[in-house]
C-alpha cells in the first residue's frame, strides 16, 4: 500500500498513476540550484486541486457551489462529489483542542504495545518512543530480538564494548509510518488478526468517530469504531493508491481525520484508469468514505511543509508549549491520518440466510440467545426458522450462546409448507415428526 511497497505495478500507465506522478515531490535539477544546499521542489500545477475550505467559505457567503459539488444534507457543511457516491468531506470539523489532543496521543500513546507499530517487525515492541526521543535516548540491541532505550552516552559505550546495533529514538519516531489501534491489522497478511492483544480504541475517539460518520451510516445505524489505523508522514512520504477492502462491510464509513500539514489526497474512482479528483486535507478535515466510495482508488501523493502551504500556523502556536515544544517541532514538518474503521458487522457473524431447495428446512421456529463473552452480557434474542442458517466465526467464537425455547404451535412453528411437503414422505411419519421438532446441524472445522 505504501509507494515503497508498490512502486512497479502500473508505472505510468493508468490515469491514477499519472496524477501520482503530477502531485509528488521532485526536486529541481536545473544546474543553477545544484550549488545551493537547499533543493528546491519543483513547482506544481495545483489550479484543479479542489480546496474544501474555500469551498465551503464561499457557500456559506453565496450560497452557490462549483460543477458537481453539492452539500450532503440541506444546511450542512458537508459536501459530497455528485459522481463518487459515497464520498464525504467535513473541512474543519475538528477544533483546534481537538487537532492538539489527537496530535499528542498520536506520538505518545497510540504507538505504545500492545498495539502494534511498522517498528514491530524489526525492533519488536517498542515502549515509550516518544519520551524516549524527548530524552535523547538510543535503542541498542542487547539480543536477538530483545532492544532497549539507553540514554546516549550509555548506549554509546554498550555499543562499542559489545558491538550490537544501536538506532536514535528521534530516528525512530521521525521513521514511524503508522500504528494501529483496537482490532490490530496484520500489514504482512493485510487482514485484521483478531488474536492479537489489543486495547480498545480510547472512548473520546469512538465518540468523535460516531459524530461525524453519523451522516454516512445506513439509518437507525450507528457506527461501531474497532480498528483504526494511524499513518504519520513527513516530506517526500506519500500513500500510493489503494483500496480499503478488509472490512466485511462496505456499507459503513471510514472515517478519516487529518492533523498536521496540508496534503493533497487523490480520490479515483473503481478503476485506476478513472481520473481522479484531487482535494486538499487540512488539519481537522475528516473525510468519510462508505457504500460505493469503499471501492474508489484513493492515495496521499504530496504533503506539504514549507510555511505558506502546511497551513498549520494556528495548530503551532497552539502546540507550542506541549512536552518543550517537542510536539510542535515535530508537526512543523508531519502530517497524521487517523482512520477509523468498523471491522466486523454483526450481520457476518451472525449471517442467516435462506436455503433453497426441499433439504432446507429443519422443523420448528426456535429463539436463539446470543450473548457476549461474559454472561453478564445482555444477550440478543433472535428467532431462528427452518432453513436459517447461523454462522459464528471469529470473536463470535467466544460468546455464549443456546436455545431457551422451541415453538410447536401452529401459530409460532411457521412451518406450514415444510409440513406439506413433507406430507407424503414415509407414510406421512417425518411430517409427524417435524410438526413438534427441530433440528440443528452444525459442522465445524476442528483442525
Ligand atoms: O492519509 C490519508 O488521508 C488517507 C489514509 C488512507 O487512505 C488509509 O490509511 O487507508
Ligand atoms: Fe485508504
Amino acid at each position: 500500500m505504501y509507494e515503497s511497497a508498490n512502486v512497479s505495478d502500473d508505472a505510468d500507465r493508468t490515469a491514477f498513476r499519472r496524477a501520482e506522478k503530477n502531485y509528488k515531490l521532485y526536486y529541481e535539477q536545473d544546474s543553477k540550484f545544484s550549488r545551493k544546499k537547499k533543493k528546491l521542489p519543483k513547482p506544481v500545477d495545483l489550479s484543479s486541486v479542489l480546496d474544501f475550505n474555500s469551498i465551503s467559505q464561499d457557500f456559506n457567503r453565496t450560497g452557490v457551489l462549483p460543477d458537481g459539488i453539492r452539500v450532503a444534507e440541506a444546511d450542512s457543511q458537508v459536501f459530497c462529489i455528485e459522481n463518487r457516491p459515497g464520498f464525504y468531506f467535513i473541512p474543519n470539523a475538528l477544533s483546534l483542542e481537538e487537532q492538539c489532543k489527537w496530535i499528542k496521543e498520536s506520538l505518545m500513546t497510540f504507538p505504545q504495545p500492545p498495539n502494534r507499530t511498522n517498528h514491530n517487525a524489526i525492533y519488536g515492541p517498542v515502549t515509550d518512543l516518544f519520551e524516549s526521543a524527548k530524552g535523547n535516548k538510543v535503542l541498542v540491541q542487547e539480543d536477538t530480538n530483545i532492544w532497549k532505550f539507553y540514554d546516549g552516552e550509555e548506549a554509546i559505550a554498550k555499543a562499542k564494548q559489545r558491538s550490537c546495533k544501536s538506532v536514535s529514538a528521534s530516528v525512530l519516531l521521525r521513521k514511524l509510518r503508522w500504528s494501529t489501534l483496537g482490532l490490530q491489522f496484520d500489514w504482512s497478511k493485510r487482514n485484521y488478526d483478531v488474536s492479537l492483544p489489543h486495547n480498545n480504541i480510547p472512548d473520546a475517539l469512538c465518540q468523535l468517530a460516531k459524530t461525524h460518520a453519523a451522516i454516512a451510516m445506513p439509518s437507525g445505524e450507528e457506527f461501531r469504531p474497532e480498528g483504526a489505523i494511524v499513518n504519520y508522514f513527513g516530506l517526500g512520504d506519500t500513500l500510493g493508491g489503494h483500496l480499503d477492502d478488509m472490512e466485511a462491510d462496505w456499507s459503513k464509513p471510514i472515517v478519516s481525520m487529518s492533523l498536521g500539514c496540508k496534503a493533497i489526497f487523490l480520490l479515483g474512482g473503481k478503476s485506476k484508469e478513472d481520473p481522479p479528483h484531487a482535494m486538499y486535507l487540512r488539519s481537522g478535515d475528516v473525510v468519510l468514505m462508505a457504500g460505493e466510495a469503499r471501492e474508489c482508488f484513493h492515495g496521499v501523493p504530496r504533503i506539504f511543509i514549507d510555511e505558506e502551504n502546511a497551513d498549520i500556523g494556528a495548530l503551532e502556536s497552539e502546540l507550542s508549549h506541549e512536552s518543550g515544544d517537542f510536539i510542535a517541532e515535530y508537526i512543523k514538518t508531519s502530517r497524521i491520518n487517523i482512520n477509523i474503521r468498523q471491522v466486523i458487522p454483526l450481520e457476518a457473524i451472525l449471517m442467516t440466510w435462506k436455503l433453497t431447495g426441499v433439504n432446507q428446512y429443519l422443523g420448528c421456529k426456535a429463539i436463539f440467545l446470543l450473548g457476549g463473552k461474559s454472561k453478564e452480557d445482555p444477550p440478543h434474542a433472535m428467532y431462528l426458522r427452518s432453513g436459517d442458517v447461523v454462522l459464528m466465526a471469529r470473536e463470535a467464537r467466544a460468546c455464549f450462546h443456546g436455545v431457551p425455547r422451541i415453538f410447536i404451535d401452529e401459530e409460532n412453528a411457521d412451518i406450514g409448507a415444510l409440513e406439506s411437503e413433507l406430507s407424503h414422505e414415509s407414510g406421512d411419519f417425518f411430517a409427524e415428526y417435524i410438526k413438534t421438532s427441530r433440528i440443528n446441524i452444525n459442522i465445524r472445522q476442528v483442525f
